[in-house]
């Protein structure tokens, strides 16, 4: 395994949130993680950067324990992230913005090859060097904010609903991207998602958390249209 979360305790303050999690991510596979809001799923994807403390059990990711590491030693182990919310620098230009993720990776030679290939999955990029991150549409700081996270090549990327709040003209832009991200298999993934055929499409695995527990977890092929009902819709 990649990721290995085991029986996981985590919260804030006074209240526990991850009651016992446990969860796997294999080497270059993606995996779902599903449930409605408030169940844990931000909480648990904190954990695992080290933003929110293991309270008890343990989080090995390359064979290491990382729960006590801080979140940029985790960070640099080969953990990114792409929050939700898109997290870019709006005063920055768009190519300030990915320079920042080069410096920080350290990428010396590869930094050319690695800003192509950021160009070959968002090519609305290349046209946008200059433009101030913040005005950009929130598609394009969407391609930008995974744009980054690909930068620092993670041995793991987090995405944490990639597609909340984007115009549905772009969703299928970034739908697109993750699944070519997907195809090239040079890394694994955990997906936060609400649109479940998206999940479906992108994932080989899920996970469903209810009130800080998984509940249910499989092949995505599994994923049938009663748990859907039972823990996914509205
Ligand atoms: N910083 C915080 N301090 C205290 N409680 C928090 C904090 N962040 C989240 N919570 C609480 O933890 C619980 C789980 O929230 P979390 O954001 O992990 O859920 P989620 O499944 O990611 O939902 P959403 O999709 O709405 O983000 C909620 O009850 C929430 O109110």
């Amino acid at each position: 395994m990649l990721l290995s979360v085991k029986d996981v305790y985590a919260g804030y303050d006074e209240s526990m949130i991850l009651k016992g999690v446990s969860i796997d991510v294999p080497e270059k596979k993606a995996v779902a993680l599903l449930g409605r809001n408030g169940v844990g799923k931000t909480t648990l994807l904190n954990t695992i950067l080290g933003i929110v403390a293991t309270k008890a059990g343990s989080i090995e990711f390359t064979d290491r324990s990382i729960e006590k590491m801080a979140p940029d030693v985790r960070a640099r182990l080969g953990i990114g992230y792409v929050p939700q919310g898109r997290d870019i620098f709006p005063g920055l230009t768009v190519w300030e913005n990915l320079n920042v993720s080069l410096r920080v990776a350290n990428a010396g030679k590869d930094a050319e090859a690695r800003l192509e290939s950021v160009y070959e999955l968002f090519p609305v990029l290349k046209d946008m060097l200059k433009r101030k991150g913040g005005v950009l549409s929130g598609g394009q700081q969407q391609q930008l904010a995974i744009g980054r996270a690909l930068l620092l090549k993670p041995k793991l990327l987090i995405l944490d609903e990639p597609t909340e709040g984007i115009q549905p003209s772009i969703i299928d832009q970034i739908e697109d991207a993750i699944y070519a991200i997907r195809k090239k298999g040079e890394m694994s993934v955990i997906l936060v998602e609400q649109y479940i055929d998206f999940a479906r499409n992108a994932c080989e695995s899920f996970y469903i958390l209810e009130r800080g527990s998984v509940v249910q977890k499989g092949e995505i092929a599994k994923l049938d249209d009663d748990m859907v009902a039972k823990y996914l819709t509205v």
